[in-house]
């Protein structure tokens, strides 16, 4: 299914900044309220974000019970929560701006169950405009069903570059402002 996805003629693959970080240096969480990376949201993924090669960034979380979907199995909202996590990571590591999500596909491979620990790769494929496209996928990486070989899950996605006037639409609704974890931080 993921063949449904082309990739523009005019794609721009961007350079990495001179100050781009070295392969696993952390990168941390852009919001703590955020539902896939924040540490004050007790219903949230809690994914943790590296740096990965090139254009690319990893994240890590563990299917907790309260993910569950179908009995055993992780719900596929979720798992597409992880996606969008991850992917907007990888935009805002190469242009450290914000972007929000305008498009997203994912392929559900394999049934992943509860208590597995999900490793996720996330990559900046180019830019068009203010339009980043973006490729994930995931692996278990331990707990039922390990196995680093086989993919059981990948996901496309367009976003959007955005100035920091997008969220001030939201700010009479948050629960809190970031602070210090201004994403210019990054
Ligand atoms: C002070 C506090 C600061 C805090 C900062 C935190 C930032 C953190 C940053 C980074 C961390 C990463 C972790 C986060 C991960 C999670 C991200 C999410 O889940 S975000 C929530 C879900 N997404 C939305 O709510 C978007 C809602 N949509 C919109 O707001 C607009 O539609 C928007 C911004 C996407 C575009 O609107 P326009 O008016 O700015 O621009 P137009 O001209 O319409 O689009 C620009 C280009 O994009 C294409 N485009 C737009 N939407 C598209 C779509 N759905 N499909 C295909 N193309 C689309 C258009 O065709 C256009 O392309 P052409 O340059 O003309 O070729």
């Amino acid at each position: 299914m993921s063949s449904l996805w082309t990739l523009p003629d005019d794609l721009v693959v961007p350079d990495l900044r001179e100050d781009h970080p070295g392969p696993g240096a952390p990168i941390p969480q852009h919001w703590s309220k955020c539902l896939g990376c924040g540490d004050d949201q007790p219903t949230g993924l809690a994914m943790e974000c590296t740096v990965g090669e090139g254009l690319s960034v990893r994240g890590r979380f563990e299917v907790a019970t309260r993910f569950q979907g179908g009995p055993g199995f992780i719900h596929g909202g979720i798992l597409m929560t992880a996606f969008d996590e991850i992917q907007g990571f990888a935009c805002n590591a190469v242009f450290r701006k914000p972007v929000v999500t305008g498009h997203m596909g994912t392929d559900f491979k394999r049934p992943i169950p509860l208590g597995a620990v999900l490793e996720f790769t996330a990559r900046v494929d180019g830019t068009v405009r203010r339009k980043v496209y973006t490729s994930a996928d995931v692996r278990i990486v331990d707990g039922p069903f390990a196995d680093p070989d086989v993919i059981v899950g990948s996901s496309h996605g367009l976003f959007v570059l955005v100035g920091h006037e997008h969220f001030e639409k939201g700010k009479d609704f948050a629960d809190g402002l970031p602070g210090s974890e201004d994403i210019s931080s990054i």
